[in-house]
């Protein structure tokens, strides 16, 4: 018996538990919003779904009744503000910090030993806020972004190079930002072979910077943020847990001085199963992509210092 509680009923959260459900990734999943009926009527209508998609997962929807969630083993949180055309990510801060910080709350009051995945934005300070405010062991506590920035980097790789998206390999890490994410151009390949050989750097670079603003130019497009391809792969990240695959995911976790940083959530190859992330990859970056890191740093911790201006964290 496996529980996924999914906190927050809107895009990304109905998208992610419709996946699970569908998919029959855990046997039971409880949606829980703060608007009254909401979660219900988005379980109503996946489960309506069951006749023709034959699963056996159970997903139900309430709202705000943390006692419906207990026991889950892993909790995913998407309650928050998403951004609206030429907002950034991190002019969320003032409204999502209050809101993560209650919801974790919440949630560990009935699910002590859960694993929780973090997607609000900014993902990455809201990632350092659960590690500060939860006293949980910090590989418990995982923030979703580099698998989502990966996909798409891979995607606008998979375009440019007229080919399949599962003949590509790469990776994006550091921060979940417009400015903050690096897309390893250097480390990409398509079955073995660089992608630096295969496409020329003017073109290369254009998919490096596609790839930053990738949310953005989503965000532009539909009026608020992407939800599907992050529902998507929060359900993906959801299923490396359950199904302890060992799966190695880039991904925002609690630095104590790998690659260089402390005090600090950002995004790197980390192993995810069971426990949460198990282990963090150490890539050889060189000096260019060591740079970037620290530039990027740099940039998420004067994020981290606004809980502080806010009182959120001490
Ligand atoms: N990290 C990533 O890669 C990534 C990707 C996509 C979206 N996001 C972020 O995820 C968040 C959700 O995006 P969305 O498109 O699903 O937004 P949405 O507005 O569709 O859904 C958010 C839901 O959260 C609910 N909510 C608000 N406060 C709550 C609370 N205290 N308790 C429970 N539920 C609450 C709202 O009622 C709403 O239904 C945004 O902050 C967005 O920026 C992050
Ligand atoms: O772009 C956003 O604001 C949402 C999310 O972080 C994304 O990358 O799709």
């Amino acid at each position: 018996m496996t529980k996924v509680t999914i906190v927050g009923a809107g895009n990304v959260g109905a998208t992610c538990a419709n996946i699970l459900t569908i998919s029959d990734a855990a046997s039971e999943i409880v949606l829980i919003d703060i608007k009254p009926g909401y979660a219900e009527g988005k379980a109503l209508d996946i489960m309506q779904s069951q006749p023709t998609r034959c699963f056996g997962c159970k997903l139900i929807g309430v709202t705000s009744d943390y006692s419906k969630t207990a026991n889950s083993d892993v909790v995913v949180i998407t309650s928050g503000l998403p951004r609206k055309p030429g907002m950034t990510r991190e002019d969320l801060i003032g409204v999502n910090a209050g809101i993560v910080k209650e919801v974790v709350s919440n949630v560990l009051e009935y699910s002590p030993n859960a694993i929780l995945i973090i997607i609000s934005n900014p993902m990455d300070t809201m990632t350092y806020l659960t590690c500060k405010t939860s006293n949980l062991p910090k590989n418990r506590v995982i923030g979703f972004g580099g698998v989502l920035d990966s996909s798409r980097f891979v995607y606008y790789l998979s375009q440019a190079l007229n080919t399949n998206a599962s003949n590509i390999d790469g990776m994006v890490i550091g921060g979940h930002g417009d400015t903050t994410m690096i897309p390893l151009k250097r480390l990409a390949h398509c079955k073995g072979v660089s992608v630096s050989e295969l496409l020329q750097e003017d073109k290369l670079n254009q998919v490096v910077a596609d790839t930053m603003v990738g949310g953005a130019t989503l965000t532009k497009l539909l009026g608020t943020s992407a939800w599907m391809a992050p529902g998507s792969a929060a359900a993906f990240m959801v299923k490396a847990i359950l199904h302890d695959e060992q799966r190695v995911i880039p991904c925002s976790v609690y630095l104590e001085g790998e690659y260089g940083q402390n005090d600090i959530c950002l995004g790197v190859p980390v192993k995810i199963g069971k426990n949460g992330w198990e282990s963090i990859v150490n890539l050889k970056l060189d000096e260019e992509e060591k740079a970037l890191f620290e530039k990027s740093a740099a940039a998420v911790r004067t994020m981290n210092n606004v809980l502080h201006d806010m009182k959120i964290i001490e």
